[in-house]
This record gives structure tokens, C-alpha cells and sequence, in this order.
């Protein structure tokens, strides 16, 4: 019941955040395209950073554009995306195009000296990821450096770093990542959906997937061992060389397998019913199960003590609503020479994080959402403060290298995109 109103309670603040006066040198945000996605992420989290002003929105149709600077009280509005980023009182783009558009505006928004916060997939491919992360044709007068930063929200969150700091990532055995939307979310035409605009399930969820199973194993993989897409049913619109499902399996240095499952269109039975249809609680996962350590038994010479830790952490999309990270140990009582187990039990932990250790000095609400964590530590950045976490361009090729690969795996061509 206690956790239930407090459920209520981070919802509502969420919703209805304190909204504390914006500071002179605020930095002001445009907004490309009147995007679905915007108010969860940039909108709303604004709300309750003084630092950070919704400043103007472009989009391709400009009646479009004005009704939605209308409904979210954005004061400027541009006829195109070209406008945006050429008004000068603009210090910040955020960009939730489709991900094939995204090279191409973030360069063009750099290249005008504006910081980018760029949405998730960063770029279409590795070639384009290298480009604009490593070596972006930026004019040298421009300084001090735009900061740019892969909206990879979920990362800025204090549960996915205590998750992580609960790993002992030279000693994993398994980890498995499971992503799934109930199949009425995504029509088959959507532009997730369309590898001409750089969709395709590994892309869109896929891409948290790679990132959690890079972040679990602290490093990149050494190969892809396997691929199963599941592509675009036949039909008007659809795209029926892109995936709607894969599942990809890794090895990393030492023989550890990292799995990945995602499905943006998952039936009912893959649910395991109709509950599991609820979209974001039921599934989003990562779970890692560590190799057998032997610990001395007590009880006698000839047995031994075997422990293996597993930890999940559950609701990894969504946790500032909800999370719980479930630390498994299971142990067991076993013959030293035979391997017969003569006792087995399991104990379990609840480990949840809300905001940073109490009383650190660092900032955060129990009602920050993972984008709210991830809005301040871009202002951190823009103000050349250091921020809790970051993520940085090298990082984000890393990740499309990871994506490339597994699409060359499956004999797939990378998606489309020139630099
Ligand atoms: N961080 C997160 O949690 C999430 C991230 N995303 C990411 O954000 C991006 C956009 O997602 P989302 O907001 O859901 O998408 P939308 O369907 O809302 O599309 C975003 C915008 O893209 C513009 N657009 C430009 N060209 C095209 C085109 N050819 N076809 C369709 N739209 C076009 C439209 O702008 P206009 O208004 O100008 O017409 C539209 O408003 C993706 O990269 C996605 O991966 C998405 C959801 C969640
Ligand atoms: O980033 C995202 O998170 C939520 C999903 O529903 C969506 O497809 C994806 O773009």
C-alpha cells in the first residue's frame, strides 16, 4: 500500500513538478519537429530546471507547429527545421526526428554552434556515428565546443547505476536484455518501422538493449554469434525488409554470452497473456547471472560451497515510476568430488534507487524521470560543469558499431545514411 501511494506520488509530481523562476542565462531549447516524444523528454523536465528554457519549435508544416508551441506554451515558432536552427537567441537543439534524419540536423545545428541533444539511435550507422561524434566538421571559431549527447536517458538514472555498480562484470556468465511493446502500440507502417529512415527494431529498443548489455560488461563484445529477425508482415506501406523482432546473441571476452530479445510487436502468447500487454512494467529487463564462486564450506571438508549471484533489473525504461533491482544468491551444498548437492536455498534482496546516496550533495528527486536526471546533466555540461554521469561520442560509436554488426550478422545491410 506504502509503495503503491508512493507510486501516486512521484506520478503526480512528475506531472505537476514545481516550476521554480528560469535564471537570466538559461539556456534556451527549439524543438525540431512537433514530435510525439518531446514532452516526456525535454518538455516537461523543463518544467523544474531553472536552467533550461522551451524556447521554439519548428515543424515541416507550420499550422502544425503553432498549434503545438500552443498546447506546450512554446513562445517562438519557425516555418522549418532550417529556421530553428539558424535563430540565433536558440544555445540548444533537441532533435527527436527519425533516427535517419538525425546525422543530418545535428551537423547542421553543431555546425551553427548550438549543443545537441540528440535522440536515441544517434545516427543511422557506425561511418555516420564516427563523423559526427569524433571528427564533426565544426568551424574552429566556434568555441566554446557545442556539447552534444545521445539522449540515452535511461543511463542518468540512479537505478541503472546502481544496478550496474551491483555487477562484478569480469565474472558474468550470462546477461539477457528483454524489450517488447504489445503489438497494438506500433502499426507495421510506423517510421520505427522503415529502414529507409533508419527503423528496424534493433534501432529503436534494440538500441537500449545494446546499450544496458555494453554498460553490464563494461566493454564491447567480441562477436556476434547469432541473429534472428522477424521482419515486417506483407501489406500497404510496410516495409517487409525490416525487422519488427530480433533476437542477437553476443560473446564477450572469456566466453560470456550477452542476449538481447527485443520485439516492438509482440502477440498476446509471447506476453504470457493478457496482463503482460501492459506496456513498460511487464518486461523491460536486463538480468545477469554471475559465474559459480567457491566459497569454504563450514560444515565439512568434503562438501563445498557454491554461490552464484544473479541481478535483475526490472522496469529499466521507466524507473523513476517504478523499479526493483532483485539480487538472487542462490546457494548450494555440494559433494567436493561428485558435485551431489546436499543442500540448496536461495536469498533474496530488494534494492531500489530513487535519487543519488541520501545526503551526498548531489542533485535529484524521488520524481525525476530518467529524462529529468538526463536534462540537468546536459546542463551541467552546456555550463561546463562536471555532471554524475555522461556519455560520451566515442561511447555512441561504440554502440552503432555494436548495431552494424549485428545487421552484417543477420546479412542485413547497415541502414542507409552518407556522411
Ligand atoms: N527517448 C525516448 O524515450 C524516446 C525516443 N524516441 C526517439 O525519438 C525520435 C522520434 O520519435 P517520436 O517522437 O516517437 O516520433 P514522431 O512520430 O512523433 O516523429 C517525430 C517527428 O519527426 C518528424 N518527421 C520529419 N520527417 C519525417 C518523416 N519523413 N516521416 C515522419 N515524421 C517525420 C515529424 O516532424 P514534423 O512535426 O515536423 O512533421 C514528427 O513530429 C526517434 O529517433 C525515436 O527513436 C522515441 C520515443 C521515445
Ligand atoms: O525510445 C523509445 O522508447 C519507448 C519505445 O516505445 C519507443 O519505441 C522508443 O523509440
Amino acid at each position: 500500500m506504502a509503495s503503491l501511494l508512493s507510486i501516486i506520488q512521484r506520478i503526480r509530481t512528475t506531472v505537476y513538478p514545481p516550476q521554480p523562476a528560469k535564471k537570466d542565462d538559461a539556456i534556451r531549447f527549439g524543438l525540431l519537429g512537433a514530435s510525439d516524444i518531446a514532452p516526456m523528454a525535454v518538455i516537461n523536465p523543463a518544467q523544474s530546471n531553472p536552467e533550461v528554457v522551451i524556447a521554439a519549435v519548428a515543424a515541416r508544416d507550420e499550422v502544425r507547429a503553432r498549434k503545438y508551441a500552443k498546447k506546450y506554451g512554446i513562445p517562438i515558432v519557425h516555418k522549418g527545421y532550417e529556421e530553428l536552427v539558424n535563430d540565433p537567441s536558440i544555445t540548444a537543439i533537441y532533435i527527436p526526428l527519425p533516427n535517419g534524419l538525425h546525422y543530418e540536423w545535428a551537423l547542421k545545428s553543431l555546425q551553427k554552434g548550438k549543443h545537441v541533444l540528440l535522440e536515441k539511435p544517434s545516427v543511422s550507422n557506425s561511418t555516420q556515428a564516427s563523423a559526427l561524434f569524433l571528427h564533426p566538421p565544426v568551424p574552429s571559431n566556434i568555441t566554446p565546443r557545442p556539447v552534444l549527447l545521445e539522449a540515452f536517458h535511461v543511463r542518468f538514472h540512479p537505478a541503472f547505476q546502481r544496478f550496474l555498480g551491483l555487477l562484478d562484470s569480469d565474472n558474468i556468465e550470462r546477461a539477457s536484455v528483454t524489450l517488447n511493446c504489445p503489438k497494438y502500440v506500433f502499426r507495421p507502417d510506423n517510421i520505427r518501422l522503415q529502414s529507409k529512415l533508419a527503423g528496424g527494431a534493433l534501432m529503436d529498443m534494440g538500441t537500449y538493449g545494446v546499450m544496458a548489455l555494453r554498460c553490464v560488461f563494461g566493454k564491447e563484445s567480441v562477436e556476434c554469434v547469432d541473429v534472428k529477425p522477424r521482419y515486417v508482415p506483407k501489406g500497404k506501406g510496410h516495409d517487409e525488409g525490416c525487422e519488427e523482432a530480433m533476437e542477437v546473441k553476443w560473446r564477450w571476452e572469456g566466453g560470456a554470452v550477452g542476449n538481447l530479445d527485443v520485439d516492438l510487436r509482440r502477440g498476446v502468447r509471447g506476453f504470457g497473456g493478457w496482463l503482460g500487454w501492459i506496456p513498460w512494467v511487464s518486461t523491460p529487463c536486463v538480468k545477469v547471472r554471475h559465474r559459480e564462486v567457491l566459497l569454504p564450506s563450514s560444515e565439512d571438508e568434503g562438501l563445498e560451497h557454491v554461490l552464484v549471484k544473479t541481478v535483475t533489473l526490472w522496469n529499466m525504461l521507466g524507473p523513476s515510476f517504478w523499479h526493483s533491482i532483485e539480487i538472487l544468491n542462490q546457494h548450494t551444498i555440494q559433494e567436493a568430488g561428485s558435485k551431489k548437492v546436499v543442500k540448496t536455498w536461495m536469498e533474496k534482496e530488494i534494492v531500489k534507487s530513487y535519487t543519488w546516496k541520501e545526503g551526498d550533495g548531489t542533485k535529484g528527486e524521488e520524481w525525476w524521470t530518467t529524462y529529468r536526471y538526463q536534462l540537468e546533466a546536459f546542463a551541467d555540461r552546456v555550463k561546463g560543469r562536471e555532471s554524475v554521469v555522461w556519455l560520451d561520442g566515442d561511447d555512441s560509436v561504440r554502440q552503432m558499431e555494436m548495431i552494424d554488426g549485428a545487421y552484417g550478422k543477420a546479412g542485413l545491410p547497415v541502414r542507409p545514411g552518407d556522411v
